[in-house]
């Protein structure tokens, strides 16, 4: 490794005569080795203290689960890094700077998408004392469900993995030439490496050193794009006459509005704003990556704590992506613009533009490379950690109930590290994927994510639901999301509308200096999908936008999964394992007398001791050991339940 590669890759579309060439001539000086070298350096060195200090790693409950001993920052922004990797510094101001400013309505999304784990998934979970989210669906429904949804699981992370490794390295080797296999190879073993030697604990410890310097490389790229563009106001006057503010009032009609109902529009507000919070519950309520760290708080609190303080860290990063596109759509879409990023795919611009911008200021492109790595490394060091937890504690441990701590732990350590070995292979199949990585991952997270997401509200909302209902539906979930997501590839309409916003940047573009054959090009591309005629029935139904998914896949689950559950004999309210339901149903009646509610929803757990049900009056007498109340059992009657009961308890408090 030189330390000035220039940048050559033969695969890159070049303009002739445009600014792109200029581009080509980008060095990565020393001072930017350095400074990446340092990141992957500092992250082993984490890695190797956690190794070699504490419980050594010897055990598994420290291994897998930091000896649930962690406080509330820590684990918040390790929960915020699991899922912001380089997809989404890539991908989010390729978005914004496609489509304005509306992307930013997921950050709506967030609140009921935060509020919702917190209260319901967190403290059922964390009481039920669990290690990996899929004994939950052995406690609640029976061992298959557990095993099909750990499958799941294992199937959404590996492919989710790949497209996180791919995206940094891709960009390293944009910006130095770097060998991108080298840089796939180079992540993946980095990465195996301090999470086979240092457990949860590296992985939460390491995640906060990269989230830090994930913001601190966007917002230098920020800070220098916004003074080259020529300040603050410069920038804001160029984007609001590009129309790239997308309030509700801006939108001039309803077809390109923001509040366009049309559930194919990639995005609106209610695609973001309610589909979003059905991607967000199955991301930061169930996904087991999260869920591990909620169980690794050293408290309830702590837990809930922490899924309440992602709020700001997220807002924060989604706040740095928007103005990221925004300065990049001021210098580009202008009136002064040199060339036209539109001609990129969408996970070039960003690049493209932070070579642009940071050209003649050694260290800088370093560091917005380190921050590339950072979000991808914490990423796939909690894909790695998760997945050798839920392989150890849900299909082998079952299986083999004699084994010793020791070869328990050494396995976890083996499985930690084939995963990773694994994740390098599928890298190569992103490779051969042309899409956007954002749109990808958001794919994988609906398809997949979403029908897990719809197996646990199953359990946890309706005690009808039997075990059967749970398979069933959880098949036909996944059935769902592949028709619809292989239909919309197929016939790919996904995303047809993209360039219609696009068109105002095309239109100023072709007043300029670009060629003609190019102008016809763009003209080409974009006139189709402005005068798209709305797609029809199958067709229609393919061109889902992809942020329906999530909902869409839950849906199709909880939906089988009552209709079967119902037609192969309901559960029986003994049959349920306290503390594994949540009142959902009891708390949205509660303007329906008692009596009518016992009738409509009451078949709980009564028998078991005090799971907390909504459930009326009748039980006072058939429990004696305690009073429920329509808030929940009264505390005198709680506190002495804890201290005499081993049976987890669901508090009827945390209702929403
Ligand atoms: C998943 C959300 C919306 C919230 O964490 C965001 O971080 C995101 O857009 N992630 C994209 C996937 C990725 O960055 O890998
Ligand atoms: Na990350």
């Amino acid at each position: 490794m030189s330390p000035s590669i220039p940048f050559s890759n033969s695969s890159r579309i070049l303009i002739p005569g445009t600014k792109m060439d200029a581009l080509a001539q980008m060095h990565f000086a020393t001072i930017d080795y350095v400074i990446f070298a340092l990141l992957l350096a500092s992250s082993m060195g984490i890695g190797l203290y956690y190794a070699l200090s504490g419980g050594r790693q010897r055990t598994t409950q420290e291994f897998l689960l930091a000896d649930r001993s962690m406080s509330c920052l820590p684990v918040s922004l390790s929960l915020i890094a699991t899922f912001q990797s380089a997809v989404a510094i890539v991908g989010v101001p390729a978005e914004i700077y496609t489509h304005g400013t509306q992307y930013w309505f997921i950050g709506c999304a967030y609140i009921l998408g935060l509020f919702i784990p917190a209260h319901i998934f967190i403290p059922v979970f964390y009481k039920l004392h669990l290690t990996s989210a899929y004994q939950y669906l052995e406690l609640r429904f029976n061992k298959p469900v557990r095993i099909c949804g750990t499958v799941t699981f294992i199937f959404q992370t590996v492919i989710y993995m790949a497209v996180c490794v791919y995206t940094p390295a891709l960009a390293l080797n944009a910006v130095t030439g770097f060998d991108l296999w080298g840089a796939v190879l180079a992540t993946g073993l980095v990465c195996t490496l301090y999470t086979t030697l240092g457990g949860l604990k590296a992985v939460i410890w390491t995640d906060v050193f990269q989230t830090i310097v994930m913001f601190a490389g966007q917002l230098a790229v920020i800070v220098v794009g916004v003074q080259q563009t020529g300040g603050v106001a410069e920038v804001w006057r160029k984007v609001s006459e590009g129309n790239r503010i997308s309030g509700i009032e801006c939108s001039t009609s309803l077809h390109v509005s923001s509040l366009n109902p049309d559930p194919t529009v990639e995005y609106t507000f209610w695609t973001l704003g309610v589909g979003g919070v059905f991607l967000m519950l199955s991301l930061y309520g169930v996904n087991q990556a999260q869920v591990q760290r909620y169980l690794s708080a050293k408290t309830e609190r702590d837990a809930i704590m922490s899924c309440y303080m992602v709020f700001p860290s997220l807002q924060l990063a989604l706040a740095l992506s928007c103005v990221m596109g925004l300065v990049m759509f001021a210098r580009y879409c202008g009136e002064d613009h040199f060339h036209n990023l539109g001609v990129l795919s969408k996970n070039e611009m960003v690049l493209y533009f932070v070579m642009d911008m940071l050209q003649g200021l050694p260290g800088l492109s370093g560091l917005f490379i380190s921050c590339l790595f950072s979000a991808a490394l914490s990423t796939i060091s909690s894909a790695f950690n998760s997945l050798a937890t839920v392989t150890m504690e849900d299909l082998i441990k079952p299986h083999c109930p004699s084994m010793t701590e020791a070869r328990a732990t050494l396995l976890s350590k083996g499985l930690a590290c084939s995963y990773g070995l694994l994740c390098l292979a599928m890298a190569y199949l992103t490779h051969l994927m042309s899409d956007s990585v954002l749109q990808t991952a958001f794919k994988i997270f609906g398809m997949v994510g979403g029908p897990l997401l719809g197996v646990f509200s199953l359990g946890l909302f309706f005690p009808w639901a039997n075990s059967t209902g749970a398979l069933v539906g959880l098949g036909s979930g996944l059935a769902m999301a592949f028709w619809v997501g292989i239909g919309s590839i197929v016939t790919s309409t996904s995303g047809g509308l993209a360039a219609v916003s696009q068109f105002n940047c095309t239109a100023v573009q072709l007043s300029g200096n670009i060629t003609t054959a190019m102008g016809t090009a763009l003209i080409s591309t974009a006139m189709p999908t402005v005068t798209h005629s709305r797609p029809m029935g199958l067709q229609r139904f393919y061109s889902l936008s992809f942020m329906w998914y999530s909902a869409l896949n839950s849906f199709t689950v909880v939906i089988t999964g009552l209709v079967v559950s119902f037609l192969t004999g309901p559960m029986k309210a003994e049959e349920v394992t306290p503390g594994t339901l949540y009142p959902l149903l009891g708390n949205m009646l509660f303007f329906v007398p008692d009596k009518l509610k016992q009738k409509l929803c009451c078949v709980t757990p009564l028998g078991h001791g005090p799971t907390i049900q909504e459930c009326p009056p009748a039980q006072h007498e058939r429990n004696g050991q305690a009073i429920y109340t329509e808030e929940g059992l009264l505390e005198e009657e709680r506190q002495s339940f804890l201290l005499t009961s081993h049976t987890p308890v669901v508090e009827h408090e945390t209702a929403l």
